[in-house]
């Protein structure tokens, strides 16, 4: 099974302004737009990295939906057929934190193999500044043992936890020997019409 190509569907989830976008360009291009004025996704954005696990490599596509409720429709065309799905609340926004259990609602009702995690995302805001934290840590991790998920702090800006979050996410798709079927080549290919929103040239 070494070196056999196994396609991996991520998608992101969560509020709008949660992060999303900025979790998907750190860890595919290692870089952070802060000095960008935010410009809220629309429809969906598609991005594709190889990892190699175990000398298995992977082809990991991630979809980063919108977060606006305007397009929470849409957005279930997009986790269709997800393997994983990484639902993201900012640490600086309860409501945010609040909006995570839609999604996981959404997740167990539509997807029951997908599997769950959680990101606590700008965990550079809260690291040095207390009053900035608006979700606790036991929130989070309470919330993620309820649904048995995993759950990450992590932050854009400054990378921290953003490679350990995706490399979980493949290692736990590669332990899963029902992942490991041989699939035809560029099976990813048919997303590649998606459409980007930012930061694309
Ligand atoms: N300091 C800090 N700011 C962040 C971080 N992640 C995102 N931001 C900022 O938060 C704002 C929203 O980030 P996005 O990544 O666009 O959020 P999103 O979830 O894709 O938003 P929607 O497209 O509306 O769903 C932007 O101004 C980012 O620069 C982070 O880790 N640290």
């Amino acid at each position: 099974m070494a070196g056999s190509r196994v396609d991996l569907k991520v998608v992101l989830l969560g509020k709008e302004y949660g992060g999303k976008t900025s979790l998907v360009e750190r860890y595919l291009h290692d870089r952070f737009h802060g000095d960008v004025p935010y410009q809220n996704t629309i429809g969906a954005a598609f991005g594709a990295k190889k990892v190699e696990i175990g000398g298995k490599m992977i082809t990991m596509g991630i979809w980063d939906t919108a977060g606006s409720e305007r397009y929470e429709a849409m957005s279930r065309i997009y986790y269709r057929g997800a393997k994983a799905a990484c639902i993201l609340a900012d640490l600086t926004d309860y409501t945010s934190f609040e909006r995570t259990r839609f999604w996981v609602n959404e997740l167990k009702t539509n997807e029951e193999h997908c599997k769950i995690y959680l990101s606590g995302t700008k965990y550079d805001l809260v690291e040095n500044d207390k009053k900035n934290r608006k979700v606790d840590y036991h929130m989070t991790t309470d919330f993620a043992d309820e649904i048995h998920a995993q759950v990450m702090e992590t932050s854009s800006k400054t990378g921290y936890h953003i490679k350990e979050l995706f490399q979980k996410i493949a290692e736990d798709f590669v332990d899963d020997p029902s992942n490991l079927e041989i699939k035809e080549p560029n099976t990813l290919n048919m997303y590649e019409s998606a459409y980007k929103k930012k930061f694309c040239c």
